[in-house]
């Protein structure tokens, strides 16, 4: 049977990347959806905000919701400090599969901890399964109606703290209107907006990053 899209992607990886170098690997996919067929990874230019806000934050714990291929995790687990790991939830076993062999390939395969299952059943989870009290860093890039519940989720099991960074893929595109909403309007956050494009194109797109403030 036909290869699927997140299979063709691994393979431009092997191809095309250097075992344990994340940058050649971000690289690879960058071009593989530049030149063969673009996908939803965060791209290299919201990419970079991603890498300035975690470098900013330099997170002990991280949280990831939507791992897709990995290429953000990727992203994001090459600049952690050494001791540090993210969590990564995923529940399509299908990605969650070429994401681990992405992940690997780069080498990070020590820095992440992908979870396969939905994040409304996972998250509740956290605390007990992890050790962890609450997140430093949550990159949201999952399914688009799901941001809003999902820190409402956050707050219920106390994963939050004061200063907790979230930031959130494509709230123009495709949009998360609530999510907007809720982050910019409630007292417990303040929020800011980062202009940029939707990954390998010249669609207005952006990131939003809120602060937790208790
Ligand atoms: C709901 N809870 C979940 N728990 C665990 N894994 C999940 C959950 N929900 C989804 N997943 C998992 O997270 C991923 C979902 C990513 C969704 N992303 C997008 O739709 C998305 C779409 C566009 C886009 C823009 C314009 C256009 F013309 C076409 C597409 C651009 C983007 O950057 C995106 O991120 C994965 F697929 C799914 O299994
Ligand atoms: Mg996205």
């Amino acid at each position: 049977t036909r290869s699927t899209r997140p299979q063709r992607m691994l393979k431009a990886v092997q191809k095309n990347a250097t075992k344990g170098n994340p940058e050649s690997v971000i690289s690879a996919i960058d071009y593989f959806c530049k030149n063969s067929e673009w996908a939803m990874n965060v791209g290299d230019e919201k990419g970079s905000i991603l890498d300035s806000v975690v470098t900013e934050v330099n997170p002990s714990t991280v949280l990831e919701l939507g791992t897709y291929c990995g290429y953000s995790t990727v992203r994001i687990a090459r600049l952690l400090s050494p001791g540090t790991k993210l969590i990564t939830l995923e529940f399509n076993p299908a990605y969650a599969a070429v994401a681990r062999q992405i992940i690997a390939y780069a080498g990070l395969q020590d820095k992440v901890t992908l979870v396969e299952g939905p994040s409304s059943e996972l998250i509740p989870q956290i605390k007990e399964r992890f050790g962890i009290t609450t997140f430093d860093f949550i990159f949201l890039d999952h399914w688009k109606d799901r941001y809003l519940p999902d820190i409402k989720l956050f707050e219920e099991c106390g994963l939050l703290r004061k200063g907790s960074v979230l930031l959130a893929d494509n709230v123009i595109c495709p949009g998360t209107p609530e999510y907007l909403e809720y982050v910019r309007n409630s007292p417990h956050y303040e929020s800011r907006y980062y202009p940029a494009h939707l990954e390998y194109t010249k669609v207005e797109d952006g990131l939003e990053k809120s602060v937790f403030l208790g």
